[in-house]
């Protein structure tokens, strides 16, 4: 670009930056964030504008760059998780080396290419094979959406509107899809704690259903944050919610402490749903994300902790998904189980199979209804391409399908556990935020041990003694392995 440009058009910029009334959608970086961020992006592609802040072009072309960053960028993006549109002013003194080992030669000047690749990396002009492509066709934002689209083979346009994306193929049958959906399942920890705080829902006989599904979260979620939030809600329950809460004239929740309880963290993103996205603005989101939090925390667990889990779960919904017929339902499916799971397999297909006769009874409805997501028809899951030896074959009297359950924990281990957690250990994100110190980061370190829950759990409850009688009295759950009986079945657990 010529870093020539009219006095006219700064002040036309000026004066358009003074008028917007929203911050700048393009993530600004600088030497200090600039790794952090990159590895820590849901993105699969980032866009880096070199620029400087006293270039008359680059000022002209701020407006160009953040109609395509709004696309990609931010809470109310149209296409999240896709593309992460940053900048790098070079003109700032601690940014000098790392425009250096980018060779910036004019400015602006764009880079493209997969989030790590710049992490370390770096770009010569004469390089022969580069993960890391200049953007040669940028003038315009419309240009910038044509070259970007050429490489994604995509149809973004300027104008498309958030949720107007009928265009969203369905992602059922890509396996590598799940690693996104980490990002969903922190969303979705986040939102239920929302709703549950914001609805007031947390009642006497509701108390000791969210104590336990914390300790779930706190020893299995797989998101790093969201188990160091769970443990810090979990050690603060007793002074939020003490036993005497509800008989006491002074119920008012400090407002303050309420606010400060952000489960899985205030970073996490909001309204983004990646993997659990609709292709209209009220399919799919948190009661997807919540399914695909459930199932992860369902192929953590130990054989142990089976029927812990269990009631957790169906305590939890029961007490806390604010949707009436899901709640209800759910329960009916709990309720009907009439044996101990001593298994951790035979819970996670428990879990599974319950979730498919949820499809299969919603298949039916959003079809006469047309309520579904046309992109996302409810059906029997997985679907074969993303697991073919979990079939053995069709039943035709019976009208079911024959499914190797083996292979079926198998794959939902695989695809629930490791892949979905892949991103986050790839990224060396687990166990990057040691700022708070102390015994928390005990608690949080005790349960970085997805393997070895019992021993998380018992390394949990000796530091979580110093934190209250609800600390101690979940150690002597832990300890004794004696579950409570679940109040929605007959079982003896
Ligand atoms: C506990 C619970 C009960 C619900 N009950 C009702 C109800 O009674 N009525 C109602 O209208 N809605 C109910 N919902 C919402 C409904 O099930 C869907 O979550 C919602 O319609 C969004 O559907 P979706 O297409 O995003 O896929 P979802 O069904 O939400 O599934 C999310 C993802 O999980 C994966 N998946 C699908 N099936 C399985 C499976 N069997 N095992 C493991 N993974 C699977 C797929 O990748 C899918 O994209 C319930 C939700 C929850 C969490």
């Amino acid at each position: 670009f010529s870093i020539i440009g009219s006095r006219r058009s700064i002040l036309r910029e000026v004066s358009n930056n003074e008028k917007s009334d929203h911050p700048d959608y393009a993530v600004e970086l600088n030497a200090t964030n600039f790794v952090d961020v990159l590895k820590d992006t849901p993105a699969t592609f980032a866009v880096v504008e070199f620029f400087a802040h006293w270039c008359p072009a680059c000022r002209n072309y701020k407006p160009h760059y953040e109609k395509v960053a709004r696309l990609f960028n931010g809470p109310d993006a149209v296409h999240p998780g896709i593309i992460l549109m940053t900048r790098v002013d070079c003109a700032s003194k601690i940014n000098n080396k790392l425009c250096d080992k980018f060779s910036v030669g004019h400015y602006p000047m764009l880079f493209w290419g997969h989030p790590p690749k710049f992490v370390g990396g770096s770009w010569e002009p004469k390089q022969e094979k580069s993960d890391i492509s200049v953007i040669d066709d940028a003038r315009t934002a419309d240009r910038l959406l044509n070259w970007i689209n050429k490489q994604l083979g995509s149809s973004f346009g300027l104008d498309d509107q958030k949720f107007g994306n009928e265009h969203l193929s369905s992602n059922i049958s890509d396996f590598g899809q799940i690693v996104k959906a980490i990002y969903d399942v922190e969303e979705a920890t986040s939102t239920a704690f929302d709703i549950i705080l914001g609805h007031k829902m947390i009642k006497p006989e509701s108390r000791v259903s969210l104590i336990k599904f914390l300790q779930l979260l706190v020893a299995h979620h797989p998101s790093m944050r969201c188990r160091k939030g769970s443990a810090k809600l979990l050690m603060s329950f007793d002074d939020l919610y003490p036993t005497d809460f509800w008989s006491t004239n002074e119920q008012e929740i400090d407002e303050v402490s309420l606010s400060n309880l952000q489960i899985c963290g205030k970073d996490v993103p909001r309204g983004q749903w990646i993997f659990c996205r609709g292709s209209k603005n009220d399919t799919r989101g948190f009661s997807c994300g919540l399914w695909v939090l459930l199932h992860s925390l369902s192929v953590r667990i130990e054989d142990g902790e089976s029927q812990f889990a269990f009631n957790a779960t169906c305590d939890f919904v029961y007490n806390f998904f604010i949707c009436e017929e899901c709640r209800q339902h759910f329960y009916k499916m709990c309720s009907s189980v009439s044996s101990t799971f001593h298994k951790a397999q035979d819970y996670a297909l428990w879990l599974w199979s319950t979730h498919n006769q949820v499809n299969d009874r919603l298949s039916k409805e959003e079809a006469s209804l047309g309520t579904g997501d046309p992109e996302f028809p409810k059906t029997i899951w997985p679907p074969k391409q993303l697991c073919p030896s979990c079939y053995l074959g069709y039943d035709y009297r019976n009208k079911k399908i024959e499914w190797n359950q083996d292979e079926v924990y198998k794959f939902l281990t695989n695809y629930y556990g490791k892949t979905l957690a892949s991103l986050y250990r790839d990224k060396n994100i687990v166990g990057n935020d040691r700022t708070d110190g102390g015994a928390e980061d005990l608690i949080v370190e005790a349960t970085n041990a997805v393997v070895v829950p019992l021993g998380a759990a018992l390394a949990i409850a000796i530091a979580s003694c110093a934190f209250g009688a609800l600390a101690c009295y979940w150690r002597s759950q832990q300890k004794s392995r004696k579950y409570f009986r679940h109040p929605h079945s007959s079982k003896s657990i």
